[in-house]
């Protein structure tokens, strides 16, 4: 990555502003009080006014921002401790290592550092590997065709104990998430387990960020404006920065300021479908530094592929009508991931094509 092709560069109206300011950033929420109290298992009065609280927090920064960060959030350190480290062994390696689990149109997930974001290349180098092994998905993205196909994860040789550290961080993850989408759920006002039926065989999968340092960090992002299309992410950022938020009330690029131990999470495209825009994804984008490397881990939680995204009849009615017709989870994210090799003439699968 050392001269800038001309396929990193930004359209002007996209490139960064690099003195971002300091401004009113995401709300921290502390989940102290959902460590200590399940909705399922009753639980004292007062640690239920605590966790009524925090379920009212987040829905507001659902509604607000669309964005929020974590602490208290039961993760534990030392394994969030060792992804990190295995990441910057494994991208410290030279190419030929790197090569060996390179992904491609057949395998998937694995090493690649040629993804586009919005048709622009993104500087950065990334490692995919899924949650669920294997991960049932369509064969093919289009309608009617059946057959399902297998991901399969493409574990490197070195470094060593770089699988265990990511199984072991997607199982902690998994749980964190799904204990997330209560608080959403009970913040909108259904059950605490009303999204689980959608994630019994889930497509979620853990991504290794490497952003190097970039001589052009005004004419070039480390990941493009976007949306994430899966249900929930949960993003373990380090101490550089670099993530910066559209703020909704007045579409001002945020930075995303690092703060120890949190964690980063963000309503996806399937929450603003599930909620019928209640909540809403919101854009985000990824700076670069000329002098310091940055790594980030995200896990993104998506539902199980033959789930057909439609928002949910408990929160539609006569004067709220759908807002999207249903889609068919496991095509879309099949159709996308193509999407990401080249690119492309055409436009990328979004869920504004199924707006109503
Ligand atoms: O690296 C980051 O801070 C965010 C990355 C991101 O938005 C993504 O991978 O979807
Ligand atoms: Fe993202």
């Amino acid at each position: 990555m050392g001269e800038v092709d001309p396929a990193f560069i930004q359209d002007i109206e996209h490139r960064p502003k690099l003195a971002t300011t300091h401004a009113e950033g995401i709300p921290l929420i502390d989940l102290a009080a959902l460590v200590g109290y399940s909705p399922s298992n009753g639980g004292v009065a007062a640690s239920l006014a605590t966790y009524e609280g925090l379920v009212a927090e987040v829905g507001e920064a659902c509604k607000k921002w669309g964005f929020f960060a974590v602490v208290n959030h039961g993760v534990a350190a030392g394994k969030r401790e060792r992804i990190e480290r295995k990441a910057r062994e494994f991208f410290g390696q030279g190419m030929e290592e790197k090569k060996k689990v390179r992904r491609d149109e057949r395998r998937v997930v694995g090493y690649y550092d040629m993804e586009h974001t919005k048709n622009v290349r993104d500087w950065k180098e990334v490692f995919d590997c899924t949650v669920r092994e294997p991960t049932l998905v369509p064969a093919s993205p289009e309608d009617g065709e059946e057959a399902i196909t297998e991901w399969i994860n493409q574990w490197p040789e070195y470094p060593p104990g770089l699988r265990e550290a990511c199984e072991e961080y997607a199982q902690e993850l998994e749980k964190l998430a799904y204990k997330l989408m209560g608080l959403i759920a009970q913040s909108l006002g259904l059950p605490a387990n009303r999204f689980d039926e959608f994630f019994k065989d889930h497509t979620s999968f853990v991504r290794l960020n490497h952003y190097p340092p970039c001589p052009t960090p005004h004419l070039t992002l480390g990941a493009g404006h976007h949306k994430d299309s899966g249900a929930l992410t949960i993003l373990a950022q380090d101490d550089v920065g670099g993530l910066e938020v559209k703020r909704k009330s007045d579409g001002e690029w945020v930075l995303v300021k690092p703060i120890p131990d949190a964690f980063i999470i963000n309503v996806g495209d399937i929450i603003q479908v599930w909620s019928n825009e209640t909540y809403e994804s919101i854009e985000h984008r990824v700076m670069v530094n000329s002098k310091k490397q940055r790594f980030s881990v995200p896990f993104f939680f998506n539902p199980s592929h033959y789930t057909m995204v439609q928002p949910l009849k408990e929160l539609t009615n006569e004067h709220n009508p759908p807002k999207y017709r249903p889609y068919n989870w496991g095509k879309y994210l099949v159709a996308r991931k193509g999407s990401h090799f080249k690119k492309l003439n055409v436009e990328i699968l979004q869920i504004y094509h199924f707006r109503i």
